[in-house]
C-alpha cells in the first residue's frame, strides 16, 4: 500500500524560543525537519512526504529539504490542525495513489524507524487509525480552577501519545471533514466521529521537542546513537 506522510512544521516554536521556527532549529548541524523527514523516508515504508511550512518561509523550507526529492512543501496554517488539513488537501495532487497517511510532528525528529513501521503495519493490518503510545510514569491528579486536587487518576489506563499517527486515508479525510478542529491530535478527530483507534508501542526517543530542556535531551539521544 502506498503511504504518504504529512509533516506539520509550521509552528513558531514559541516555547523553545530559538528565534526561528522550531522545525528549522539544528541539532548537530541538521534541522529537526530534515531529520524528521529523512527518518520517515528511510523507514522504507513512506513513499512521499508533504510538509506544511510557515507560510512566509515556504522557499526556505523547500531549500532545506532539497536533498529529499520525495518531500514537497505547502504553506501551513495558524494552528496545527490547519497545517495538517492543508497538507492533506495537497495529497490528491502530490500522492494520488496513497491509501495510508501518517501525520508526524517535525518536532519528533528522533522517532525510531521501528515506531514508523509499527504504525504503518497496524493500518495495513486493518486498523482505521493507529497511534504510538507510552505508559504514564508520573502519578496524575485532576485539579479544580483553584489548583486544589479533585482526584487521583488511575494511571494504569493512561497513555502518553506520540506521532506518527497512521490512518486509512479515507478515515482521516472524513474526520477532517466532519469533526472540526477540536482535538490536540489527529486521532482525536477520528474519535469524535466514532472511529476506532488502535495503540502500538511508542518509544522515548520519539519525544516532542518543545522546550530548551527537550532539545538538550535530543542532543543526548543523538550522542548515544
Ligand atoms: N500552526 C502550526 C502549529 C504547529 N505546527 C506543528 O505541529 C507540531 C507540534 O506543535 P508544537 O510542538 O506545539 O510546535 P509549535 O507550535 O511550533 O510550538 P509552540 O507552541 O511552542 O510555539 C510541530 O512540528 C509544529 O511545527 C504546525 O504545523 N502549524
Ligand atoms: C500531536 C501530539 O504530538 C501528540 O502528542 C500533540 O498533541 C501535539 O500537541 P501540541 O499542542 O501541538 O504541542
Amino acid at each position: 500500500m502506498s503511504v504518504v506522510a504529512l509533516v506539520p512544521a509550521a509552528g513558531r516554536g514559541v516555547r523553545l524560543g530559538a528565534g526561528r521556527p522550531k522545525a528549522l532549529v539544528p541539532v548537530n548541524g541538521e534541522s529537526l525537519l530534515l531529520r524528521a523527514t529523512r527518518g520517515l523516508l528511510s523507514s522504507g515504508r513512506v513513499q512521499r512526504v508533504v510538509v506544511a511550512a510557515p507560510p512566509d518561509q515556504v522557499e526556505l523550507v523547500t531549500a532545506e529539504l532539497a536533498e529529499l526529492p520525495a518531500a514537497h512543501v505547502v504553506p501551513g496554517g495558524a494552528e496545527r490542525t490547519d497545517s495538517v488539513r492543508l497538507a492533506l488537501d495537497a495529497v490528491p495532487e502530490l500522492a494520488p495513489d496513497a491509501r495510508v497517511v501518517l501525520v508526524h510532528d517535525a518536532a519528533r525528529a528522533f522517532t525510531p524507524a521501528s515506531v514508523i513501521r509499527g504504525v504503518v503495519e497496524a493500518v495495513e493490518d486493518g486498523a482505521p487509525a493507529v497511534i504510538p503510545v507510552l505508559p504514564v510514569s508520573d502519578t496524575v491528579k485532576e485539579v479544580d480552577e483553584a489548583g486544589d486536587v479533585v482526584a487521583t487518576v488511575d494511571r494504569s489506563r493512561l497513555r502518553a501519545v506520540q506521532t506518527p499517527q497512521g490512518f486509512a486515508i479515507d478515515v482521516l479525510r472524513q474526520a477532517y471533514a466532519e469533526a472540526g478542529d477540536i482535538a490536540t491530535d489527529d486521532a482525536g478527530l477520528v474519535e469524535r466521529i466514532g472511529g476506532k483507534v488502535r495503540t502500538v508501542e511508542g518509544h522515548p526517543d520519539a519525544l516532542k521537542i518543545t522546550t530548551a530542556f527537550d532539545l538538550a535531551v535530543a542532543e543526548s539521544v543523538l550522542a548515544r546513537s
